[in-house]
């Protein structure tokens, strides 16, 4: 099976340090895996550099293969072209995405209507009207009709999280980067995006980078797991070994750590 994201020795620097270093890791289609780690370990930069996405200033090394494209060195146009199709990320917090002066149905318009002319077949007036509705409803909105005429502060931000993973949606990527997208979120709104991204991922054949600190969150999303710390993949592995049979000792203190917490909220890992 020819990988869909094959990272290769993927290193970061910014004014001479290096924020990773030699990461590889790859992804098939359809294929589920998590990026496990502490703050600062360097995961949401793996996710921008897979989409071509870094600020300035931070150079990256080595390889990022996307749909079978080099994204390393790419033109910005070829970048724009692989995340309209290959790629589209979802940001711990929807904001991120959404513009605050612009209704939710045209936001979610927008990217529909970019991916239809591009597959050349453009979505216009009532036709794409109606593929918004259809694909509000899709992230499972309520009343997709009246939430399409409203602005982002007016919904709640569980709703904004939806409207932000049917933008991504929008694009049809083959893979689908979501970082950390539900730590922003209450306990049982995350567990509603959570199932969310797991019928979506499903239903559409999309692979799934999974973003997170919270071991427990992670390992119900996921196949496989990549564990990092600072800038570094120290452990991977498919999630129940990696949970059962840690080999590192910063993936004991993580799986310790995420125990300790349940246990205080009664949780179980
Ligand atoms: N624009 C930047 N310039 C310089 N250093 C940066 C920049 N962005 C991030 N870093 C550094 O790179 C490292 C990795 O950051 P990154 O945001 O990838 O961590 P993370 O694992 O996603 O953390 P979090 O869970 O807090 O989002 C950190 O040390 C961070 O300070």
């Amino acid at each position: 099976m020819s990988a869909l994201l094959a990272i290769e020795d993927l290193s970061v620097e910014a004014g001479g340090r290096r924020l990773i270093s030699d990461l590889s890791l790859a992804i098939g289609p359809r294929e589920r895996v998590g990026l496990i780690g502490e703050s600062g370990s360097g995961k949401s930069l793996t996710a921008l550099a897979v989409s071509g996405l870094l600020p300035r200033g931070l150079l990256p090394h080595g390889s990022i293969r996307l749909a079978g494209r080099e994204v390393i060195g790419a033109a910005e146009r070829e970048l724009n072209a692989l995340r309209g199709s290959a790629v589209a990320i979802v940001f711990q917090e929807p904001l991120t995405a959404l513009d605050p002066l612009m209704t939710v149905g045209r936001q979610v318009a927008e990217p529909l209507a970019r991916r239809a002319k591009r597959d050349g077949a453009p979505l216009r007036g009532s036709a794409l009207a109606s593929a918004v509705l259809d694909l509000l409803r899709d992230v499972a909105l309520p009343d997709p009709a009246r939430l399409a005429h409203a602005f982002p502060h007016q919904i709640s931000g569980g709703q904004r999280q939806r409207v932000a993973i049917a933008m991504a949606l929008a694009c049809r990527p083959a893979l689908l980067i979501a970082d950390e997208p539900t730590t922003a979120l209450d306990v049982t709104t995350q567990a509603e995006i959570l199932q969310l991204l797991d019928r979506l991922a499903s239903e559409r054949d999309m692979a799934l980078l999974f973003i997170g600190h919270d071991l427990a969150v992670v390992a119900s999303a996921v196949d496989r797991v990549v564990v990092m710390r600072q800038g570094v993949a120290v452990e991977s592995g498919p999630v129940a070994t990696v949970l059962a049979a840690p080999s590192h000792d910063y993936t004991k203190g993580l799986l310790q750590a995420a125990r300790h917490f349940d246990d205080a909220i009664g949780r179980r890992l």
